[in-house]
């Protein structure tokens, strides 16, 4: 483990895996048991659910008009053959607007009511078809088998709303047997068995397809759920990390290089100076009287200050040149490529800006000055402090010579 990585918190395990109880799927209905969840999919899935709906209403509607023929054939141009067409068409046309309102809004294939309300009028006026022609009697029941498990299959629709239609079907069939051609009971107990097989194989199909097809879905976004938690805990990773690195190289009161990052810095511009046989130079700023700011206005107005003289040291020396602060109120700047006039120049040349330039602590402007010690690297010297030291032998001459000015050794 590296210095940074003790600093890290550990992951709270939870933030990995999602909530279980979301995905839970009721065994009767085949639906998600938490509304949100379900609500959920069925919007990402409205397209799909939309053309599969669209597809089998076409296809009814084509079915509903082909057995026209059969009936034409049966009753002849007689008024009862009307009436079957007229229930055809009244079919055909909810079917039709049932398309329209679906293609204009995919969402409505996945609100039970729409597809449930057509397929309850449907089937109430299907069973006018017993009273017209009582002699296919059976026939129509058979038909009512293959209509009862393609509600199931093929008519996309929430499980325990087609069951509901369903039964309401089976029922209506065993009236309207019962009222055109009355059985025994035995007779009629048959056939409620009968239309109760489709049924239940209809119903444990569908149920273990929204089954199925919800458990995809759930750990499809609970993979997402967990690849989001991880990128997010990658990002905090990251910015800690930063602010790590930050705290660990940067003074915190005005952002500049502390010490310890001074030190690095500074081998690396040794390294280059030592390779190209470069001239280095460094130079030590300590503001004067800094101890009557803090005594006149306070700790924190001398902090403001020595934020302030940060940002101006940043906005007047070069970009090349290194800042840092080595503590209290006193900066240092490494110069790389210049020699001890150049040096001294660019302190001058900052020491008078400093002193030109007032500083706001609340409503006032103060001024404050400062000393600077310059030196420039000997051809053997080899430790910052050894450069610190000698500069701040110059810097200390500076204050005894009245402050507020730049001295060179
Ligand atoms: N506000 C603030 N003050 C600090 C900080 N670090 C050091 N000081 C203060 O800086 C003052 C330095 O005082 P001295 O060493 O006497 O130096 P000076 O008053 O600037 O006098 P000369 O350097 O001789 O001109 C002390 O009062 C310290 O408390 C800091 O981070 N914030």
């Amino acid at each position: 483990m590296n210095e940074l990585s003790k600093h890290m918190p550990e992951l709270p395990p939870a933030a990995l895996t999602s909530d279980q109880s979301l995905w839970k799927i009721s065994a009767w209905s085949g639906e998600f048991v938490d509304r949100q969840a379900e609500h959920e999919y069925l919007h990402k899935h409205s397209q799909l659910i939309a053309r599969q709906l669209l597809t089998a209403l076409a296809i009814w509607a084509i079915l509903m008009l082909l057995f026209a023929i059969p009936d034409y054939h049966a009753l002849g141009p007689t008024p009862a053959f009307w009436e079957s067409l007229a229930m055809r068409g009244v079919t055909c046309l909810l079917i039709g607007v049932l398309a329209l309102l679906v293609a204009r809004s995919p969402i409505r294939a996945t609100e039970a009511r729409w597809i449930t309300m057509l397929e309850l009028i449907a089937i109430s006026l299907f069973m006018g078809v017993y009273q017209l022609r009582p002699e296919i009697v059976a026939w129509i029941v058979t038909l009512t088998l293959i209509m009862l498990i393609s509600l199931f299959i093929f008519l996309p629709n929430r499980v325990p709303a087609v069951l509901g239609v369903a039964l309401y079907m089976a029922v209506a069939t065993v009236v309207a047997v019962h009222l055109v051609s009355p059985r025994s009971p035995g007779e009629m107990a048959a056939l409620s068995l009968l239309l109760l097989v489709p049924i239940g194989i209809g119903w444990a199909a569908a149920l273990r397809t929204q089954i199925l097809q919800r458990k995809q879905y759930a750990l499809w976004r609970q993979a997402q759920q967990a690849n989001e938690a991880l990128s997010r805990e990658m990002d905090e990773r990251a910015r800690l990390q930063e602010a790590l690195v930050k705290q660990a190289t940067t003074d915190p009161l005005t952002g500049l290089n502390n010490r310890r990052q001074y030190e690095t810095l500074f081998a690396t511009e040794l390294a280059r100076a030592q390779r190209k046989g470069n001239a280095l130079a460094l130079c030590i700023i300590d503001l004067d009287h800094f101890k009557q700011v803090n005594d006149t206005w306070g700790h924190s107005a001398g902090d403001q200050v020595l934020r302030d003289v940060a940002q101006l040291c940043r906005d007047n020396f070069r970009a090349v040149d290194i800042l840092g602060r080595l503590g209290g109120e006193e900066f240092v700047v490494l110069l790389p490529d210049t020699d001890l006039p150049t040096a001294a120049h660019i302190a001058r040349r900052f020491i008078e800006t400093l002193a030109a330039t007032p500083i706001a602590l609340g409503a006032e402007d103060i001024r404050i000055t400062a000393t600077a010690g310059v030196v420039q690297r000997d051809p053997d010297e080899e430790q910052l402090e050894s450069l610190v030291q000698r500069a701040d032998k110059a810097l200390y001459e500076g204050k005894r010579a009245g402050r507020n000015r730049v001295i060179t050794v």
